[in-house]
């Protein structure tokens, strides 16, 4: 569905205003850790969709994670509609700040810790949220294919999952932070899903950042891209002004190359640490590397 007119340059004019997101020169590690996140810094306007892609373990999760306010790093670091998410709880509470991400995808909804399932009906589940729009919540279930009456108890992966998109969709974010939530939907769930995000953003001017492996539907959804190695923002920024994106290149074949790289460039990493190996700090030489797993 196209927005109208008006809405279209509502969009626009949002995207002059100030940024939605802004991360600068953010490094993180884990209690007793190295450093995962590495001088990472990326802009990001309202109503743009942000692709978030590099391989396993290059940060993708620790990095979404940052960005909802799940670890504290300094103020100045992350700035979610210029406040730090971390310091400023009422941007969660509030549902401007969205997460939808591995660990959500368990257990709960964000309707706080709720089961999913149990033995409960969905639309019990989905209805039991508060202060929702009417409208937005017929559409969710509608784009979402969800049947009100399914058991809680008996329904398929991708159905839950289904149920808890819809759940952590239903307040009208301003940032929405996805990591790879839509792996177990078919491909008409997953492509409606975007397109009801794509709108979302052309129409309220909001801004998402979606991690994931699959390149299905996003080369036209995305506006900007944001590829990690080893914790760095090695490619990023808007499509159109990342060279490798130009011309007939396409999304997966270019990230392709680039993973590539990646992987070589670790090996060459690997290779270098096992013939010069750290030395352990005191408690790992004390306890064992294994032991001290619990502390990592
Ligand atoms: N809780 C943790 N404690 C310590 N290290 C962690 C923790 N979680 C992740 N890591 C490490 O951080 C690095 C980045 O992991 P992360 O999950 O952010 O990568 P990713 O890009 O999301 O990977 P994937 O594509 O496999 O989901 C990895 O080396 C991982 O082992």
């Amino acid at each position: 569905m196209n927005a109208p007119a008006g809405v279209k340059a509502e969009a626009a004019a949002a995207t002059d205003a100030a940024p939605s997101l802004v991360i600068s020169n953010l490094n993180y590690a884990y209690p007793m850790g190295e450093k995962i996140i590495k001088d990472f810094s990326l802009t990001l306007p309202p109503g743009s969709r942000c692709l978030l892609s590099g391989a396993n373990g290059a940060g993708k999760t620790t990095l979404l994670q940052v960005l909802a306010g799940k670890t504290m790093v300094p103020t100045e670091d992350v700035r979610v509609i210029g406040r730090p998410p971390f310091h400023d709880t009422e941007l969660t509470c509030s549902g401007d700040l969205a997460y939808l991400g591995a660990q959500w995808r368990r257990n709960v909804g964000s309707a706080g810790s709720v089961p999913l399932a149990g033995d409960i009906s969905a639309g019990k589940m989905i209805f039991g949220v508060e202060g929702i729009d009417k409208n937005r919540r017929a559409d969710l279930i509608d784009i979402l294919d969800i049947d009100v009456d399914w058991n809680m108890m008996r329904v398929s992966d991708g159905q839950r999952r289904r149920v808890q998109i819809c759940m952590g969709l239903l307040k009208p974010f301003k940032v929405l932070l996805c990591d790879e939530i839509t792996v177990d939907l078919d491909i008409l769930g997953r492509l409606d899903l975007l397109n009801f995000l794509k709108q979302e953003c052309e129409q309220r001017g909001a801004t998402v950042v979606y991690a994931t492996h699959i390149f299905d539907g996003m080369e036209p959804w995305m506006t900007h891209i944001a590829f990690t190695s080893d914790g760095k923002l090695v490619h990023g920024g808007k499509k159109e002004d990342v060279g490798d994106l130009k011309g007939v290149r396409h999304l997966l074949s270019t990230v392709y190359d680039w993973l590539v790289v990646d992987r070589n460039d670790r090996k060459e990493r690997e290779k270098l640490e096992k013939a010069n190996p750290k030395p352990k700090s005191s408690l790992e030489s004390r306890f064992g590397s294994r032991h001290m797993a619990y502390y990592r």
